[in-house]
Parts: structure tokens; sequence; C-alpha cells
């Protein structure tokens, strides 16, 4: 069986590591330098864990999955001897790791939480010299939690980052604005929560599975002079949509000055 090693054991790799573990592709051993984390990984996946990452061999994988700050120092001694290397990392472009790990066979991940529960998504980038057969890896990888697409060119990472990387973050900032309002018309905590949850599920899942455009499907739940028109218009003085696409630029502005910052350092 193929050697991976995880460099990291913390929030991402575990969402990565429990939907692996459901087809046994891979041989795993995660390296986490906290000893009661590779406690918790052993117990909770049945993967093997040490502290510090051995020399490796040309047909290993090695997923990079420490913080980009981290990342320097992580891999100041490894030795990945033209292992496949694939990072998860925000704001690391692939020089930058090639440059770290001394190994051009890299390949770049922007992966999601929801890979936790098999519905993630994955901004994938190789660059031109990587083979097929890597690329082949890296998808099957990230297609066992989760849905995978290839970017064209390198910069389209900041702008997935952007949207789906860091966008499970702010569709929990809504849930929880929502379940808020829901508190202050009356509802305890625990149905605020059940009436968020079940309105966020049951919209997405007639958004999927209806194919219409989100515009429409608003337009549906909204008749002229109703309650819900008062509240998109509530909304929209509020300039709630502004706020997302400010938000959003934000995220890859940061994505961007974060390269700039590490490829410097
Ligand atoms: N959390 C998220 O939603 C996403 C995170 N990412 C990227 O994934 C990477 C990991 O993020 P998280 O899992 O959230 O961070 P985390 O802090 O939960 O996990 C990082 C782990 O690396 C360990 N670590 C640090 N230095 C180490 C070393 N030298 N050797 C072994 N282990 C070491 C830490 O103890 C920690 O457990 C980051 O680079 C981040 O940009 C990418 C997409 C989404
Ligand atoms: O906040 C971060 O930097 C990471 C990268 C994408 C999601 N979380």
């Amino acid at each position: 069986m193929q050697k991976l090693y995880f460099l990291g054991g913390g929030n991402m790799c575990q969402a990565i590591v429990s939907g692996l573990i459901k087809t046994p592709r891979f041989d795993i051993t995660v390296i986490e330098s906290h000893a009661d984390k590779r406690q918790y990984l052993q117990d909770a996946y049945g993967v093997a864990v040490a502290e510090s990452l051995p020399s490796l061999h040309a047909e290993d994988v090695l997923l990079l999955a420490v913080k980009p700050q981290d990342m320097a120092q992580a891999l100041s001694d490894a030795r990945s001897n033209g292992a496949l290397i694939l990072s998860i990392a925000a704001g690391l472009d692939t020089q930058t790791l090639a440059a770290m790990a001394g190994n051009e066979r890299v390949i770049r991940i922007m992966p999601n939480t929801p890979a936790q529960v098999g519905l993630g998504v994955a901004g994938l980038y190789a660059p031109a010299h990587i083979a097929q057969s890597d690329k082949d890896i890296a998808t099957q990888i990230m297609q066992s939690v989760g849905a995978v697409h290839w970017l064209d060119v390198e910069t389209q990472m900041h702008a997935i980052t952007g949207v789906s990387g860091s966008g499970p973050a702010y569709v929990f900032y809504l849930l929880e604005a929502l379940a808020q309002a829901a508190q202050q018309q009356g509802f305890d905590v625990e149905t605020a929560r059940e009436l968020s949850l079940a309105t966020f599920k049951g919209a997405v899942t007639l958004a999927e599975q209806s194919g219409l455009p989100f515009a429409q499907l608003q337009q549906n739940v909204t008749s002229k002079g109703g309650t819900t028109f008062a509240a998109i218009s509530a909304l929209e003085a509020a300039q709630v949509a502004q706020g997302i696409e400010q938000g959003v630029a934000a995220c890859v502005a940061r994505s961007e000055e974060m390269q700039q910052q590490l490829s410097q350092a």
C-alpha cells in the first residue's frame, strides 16, 4: 500500500483522514508534535502516528497540514527524497513550497472543513511539470471527502480560498445571525438552532434539486408587498450582499498578502 504522511494532525488533517480511512487505499501516518493529539489521532482514526517525519521515498506522498507560518520550520530538516508533496496551506505558493522542501514535485490544494462529513469542496493546482499520475493521486485523496475542482492558474487559489476555503465560516456566521434573531423573537436557544439549521438545509437542498437560479428561488418566496419583501428590503438597506462581497474580497487580499510575506521569509 502507498505510504501517505500528514505533516500536522490538526483540524484539516483530521477532516481529510476521516474520509480517507473509509477506503483503505493508503498506509497513513500522521506526524504531529503534540503528544495528546497523537494519542487522539491513533484512538479516533486508527492511524499510525509519529513525532517527526522519517526519511521518505519517491513513491511516498507527503501532505503538508501545518499552519502556513509554521511550514518553513516544519520542513527545515525534512528529507522528502522526491516524494509527491501536497500542500493545503493557505498563501504558500508552489515555488515557495518547493524551495522550502527542496523538491519540485508539489501540488497545492485548498480544502474546506465540511470534508469532515464527506461534503467538502477542494480547489487543486499543479504546475505544468507535474505528471498526470500525481494529479490523479491528489484527486483520489480529495474525492474521498468531497468535490474536486482543478484550477488552471495558481493565482485562482486566492479566489477559491475566498469562496469555498473560508466559505464555511461565512455560512456559520449567517446561521449564528439567524439563530440570534430567532431568540430575539422569543424562541429558546435549542429551538432557534433547530429552526435555523432546518431552514438552511431545506433551502440549500431545494436550490440543488430544482437547479433554478438563486435569484429566482428568492423571488418564489417573495410576494409583492408581503412579509419576505419587507425582510429583503431591510437586508438591502443594511447592504448585507455588499458586506459578503467585501468579506470575500478581504479574504482574497489577505491570501495574496500572506503569499507575499511568506515567499520573502
Ligand atoms: N481549518 C480550515 O478550515 C482550513 C485550513 N487550511 C490550511 O490547513 C492547514 C492546517 O490548518 P488547521 O488544521 O486548521 O490547523 P491546526 O492548528 O488545527 O493544525 C496544525 C497542526 O500542526 C501541528 N504542527 C505544527 N508544527 C508541526 C511540526 N513541525 N511537526 C508536526 N506537527 C506540527 C500542530 O500541533 C497542529 O496540531 C493550514 O495551513 C491552513 O491554511 C486550508 C483550508 C481550510
Ligand atoms: O483561515 C485560514 O487561514 C484558513 C485557510 C482557509 C480557511 N482557513
